[in-house]
């Protein structure tokens, strides 16, 4: 079977200015069609003016952005109106019509027709709303209208759909419930998705591949175990996950730490920062090590220890519950590798 990749969206050199601040700053971005990205980033790196440049909200300073193959926004500046660029939009706020059905709002987008009917019905069913027509938005839960603010985004058959934060709005027990049908719903209609998100446990769980924003640019674009497992820097190591940088001088493949010998992912020479995630590490009682626990804090799927290493340098790791060990005692540590280390500045 042969099957062509078509890019659903592709975007070049991308600026947004406010003023002296560049909130969206030469970005490229390419997503293949069936694709679900997440743009993770902390508040105020540039995520939300990204989505409304690609939907026609907000004007760049330059740039180019393409969706399903046509240019809608040129290098001279000539854009295409947000209601024809074929895109499909969810927000935190739900924002559907209060004064329209359920069945009235998802028709919304939709050019009448003997086929009006049959696709309301179809995506009602898509969402597990079948039977809720006539019902109001103010008679749904949160959930429930979220579910169907997706089932307005998808009737006209977008080429991209944009999510932006759309769970922010919902408790931490029914955020995880509704993010996961609404990527199992994404996934069954085989919509192409940018799903905006402050939130690493979020993206990481639910994206096929994961793009990290910090100040304007996007820093690195890799499926979500690469990305935590392979990092292209200190900032996105700290960003996405917990992490602990243990300084240490690189000879090839191994680096010499107050951990002993640490083995690398990649060749290094010099002075190197070791990434070590804190699920990575084993600690065992041993009264002769240098190495001791300054705090302890319970999390009943885990406990997070605090280590201060001979030398003086702070490790946090997570353990079973089963491993007990109290506040000052002397700990050898393991570490399972091979791991990441960053260059450091001569
Ligand atoms: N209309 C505007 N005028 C001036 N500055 C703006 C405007 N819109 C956004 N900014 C600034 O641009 C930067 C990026 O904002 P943006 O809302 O895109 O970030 P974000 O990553 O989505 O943040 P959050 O997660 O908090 O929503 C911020 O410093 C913001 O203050």
């Amino acid at each position: 079977m042969i099957t062509v990749e078509t890019t659903a969206l592709s975007i070049q050199r991308l600026t947004r200015r406010y003023g002296p601040l560049t909130a969206v700053n030469e970005v490229d971005l390419e997503l293949a069609a069936g694709q679900f990205m997440a743009l993770l980033g902390p508040s105020g790196c540039g995520k939300t003016t990204l989505l409304r440049l690609i939907a026609g909200f907000e004007q760049p300073n330059h740039g180019v952005i393409m969706i399903g193959g046509r240019t809608v926004v040129g290098p001279c500046g000539a854009s295409v109106p947000p209601e024809q660029r074929r895109i499909g939009m969810v927000f935190q706020d739900y924002a559907l019509f209060p004064h329209l059905s359920v069945a009235q709002n998802v028709a919304y987008g939709l050019l009448r027709g003997p086929d009006r009917e049959k696709r309301v019905q179809e995506l009602l069913a898509l969402v597990g709303l079948t039977g809720a027509d006539r019902r109001m938005p103010h008679e749904l839960s949160g959930g429930q209208q979220q579910r169907v603010a997706l089932a307005r985004a998808l009737a006209p058959r977008p080429t991209l759909i944009l999510l932006d934060e759309p769970f922010s709005n919902l408790d931490a027990g029914l955020r995880q419930t509704v993010r996961s049908e609404v990527r199992q719903i994404l996934r069954r209609e085989g919509a192409t998705t940018l799903f905006v998100t402050h939130d690493q446990e979020e993206a990481l769980s639910i994206a096929d591949i994961v793009g990290v924003m910090i100040d304007g640019k996007i820093v690195q674009v890799a499926p979500p175990r690469e990305l935590y497992e392979r990092p292209a820097n200190r900032a996105v190591a700290t960003f996405v996950g917990a992490a602990n940088f243990v300084p240490a001088i690189a000879q090839g493949m191994v680096a010499q730490s107050v951990l002993g010998p640490l083995p690398l992912v990649q060749s290094h020479f010099g002075p190197v920062s070791v990434m070590i995630r804190p699920e990575m590490i084993t600690l065992t009682r041993d009264e002769e090590s240098p190495h001791r626990v300054v705090e302890r804090n319970f999390f009943g799927a885990d406990v997070r220890y605090e280590i201060v290493l001979g030398d003086g340098t702070p490790l946090n790791a997570r353990l079973a519950p089963w491993h007990d060990l109290p506040i000052g005692a002397r700990v050898a540590v393991s570490v399972r590798g091979p791991l990441v280390a960053f260059a450091e500045p001569k």
